[in-house]
């Protein structure tokens, strides 16, 4: 388990992590979700004692990092996946990591195995692709058996193939009771791997979730209606909170804010004629933006422009 407790973390004037709670718990793969410059890998650190927090406390398995007598054995972190030597072979690379730390030779098999390395383990890692070099840093995490398993953007250039394989990986970690928190800033690799999502943006918290909820809270918020009374229903429904728009003709509306339902019972209050009333599927990309749209930290000056097909649907409120 690990508890994160009102943590704040400063660079000069820069606030990386702000007053940030949330706890992961074992046997589920919990995603760690923002945008980049979130503050994702500042936490991270944190966990894993290579940076401390100005406030608020941060445990692993009930004791900061730092006090734990076999860290590596508690802990397993991927930070940095290029973090190794280039001229070093996989197994060299792990026997180095090894037997600073006292663990046994076998064990370099027994992950180089797990992580599909085995066949090229005595290859130069310099040699090594994106992915593969990945799956190495996963190797290294997993060296000392640990109970958390902490991988910063494990799926970032990843195949399908990989992506598979480590959604397998993580599941079958989790599954046999340890604590597994992977970050991305990309919503669509996370719901590939993770269950529940803790999701900050500018260092604050935003939502801690499953990834089911995320994608039910959101969908259905975006109704399509369409009545020939579609100018009165539209001066009808708008409220604080609630976006009414044309579209598609003038019987048809988006409404943003207002579940179907409700539109409907309104309508029929005032005597109104609705023909259709259709929720609109949100993507989880959409949720994701939604619920982060205030809290990007770079954005453009001007909107890039949106490739045919891909408007986005939904209006913020
Ligand atoms: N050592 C540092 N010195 C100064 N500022 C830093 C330092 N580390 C992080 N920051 C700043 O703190 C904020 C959070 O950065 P962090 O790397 O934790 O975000 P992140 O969510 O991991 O982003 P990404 O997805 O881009 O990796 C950013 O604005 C970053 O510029």
């Amino acid at each position: 388990m690990i508890v994160v407790e009102h943590v704040t973390k400063n660079y000069g004037k820069k606030t990386a992590v702000n007053d940030l709670s949330f706890t992961v718990r074992p046997g589920v793969v919990t995603g760690f979700l923002g945008p980049n410059g979130a503050g994702k890998s500042t936490t991270m650190r944190m966990i894993v004692g290579l940076d401390r927090p100005d406030t608020g406390s941060v445990t692993v398995g009930g004791k900061p990092y730092r006090d734990h007598v076999a860290p590596l054995h508690e802990v397993g972190a991927l930070l940095e996946a290029r973090a190794i030597h280039p001229g070093r072979s996989a197994y060299n690379h792990l026997l180095a990591l090894a037997t600073t730390t006292g663990i046994p030779r076998r064990r370099i098999t027994e992950v180089l195995d797990l992580v599909g390395l085995s066949t090229v383990g005595r290859k130069r890692a310099g040699a090594f692709s994106l992915g593969m070099g990945q799956r190495l840093g996963i190797a290294a995490a997993l060296l000392g058996d640990p109970d958390v398993v902490i991988l910063d953007e494990p799926v970032n250039g990843l195949d399908p193939e990989g992506i598979v394989w480590i959604r397998n990986l993580l599941k079958s970690l989790a599954d046999e009771g340890r604590t597994v928190f992977v970050s991305s800033h990309l919503i669509s690799e996370i719901a590939l791997v993770a269950e529940h999502l803790i999701v900050v943006g500018r260092g604050e918290l935003i939502a801690d979730t499953s990834v089911s909820e995320m994608q039910r809270a959101a969908s259905g918020v975006v109704v399509r209606v369409r009545s020939p009374r579609a100018s009165e229903l539209a001066r009808l429904l708008l409220d604080d909170g609630v976006t009414v728009e044309s579209s598609g003709g003038p019987s048809e509306l988006r409404v943003t804010g207002l579940e179907a339902a409700v539109i409907g019972d309104r309508a029929l209050a005032a005597g109104l004629p609705v023909h259709a009333l259709i929720p609109t599927e949100v993507s989880l990309e959409q949720a994701f933006m939604q619920l982060t749209h205030d809290s990007v930290e770079y954005e453009p000056t001007a909107p890039a422009p949106e490739p045919a097909g891909t408007r986005q649907e939904v209006t913020s409120r």
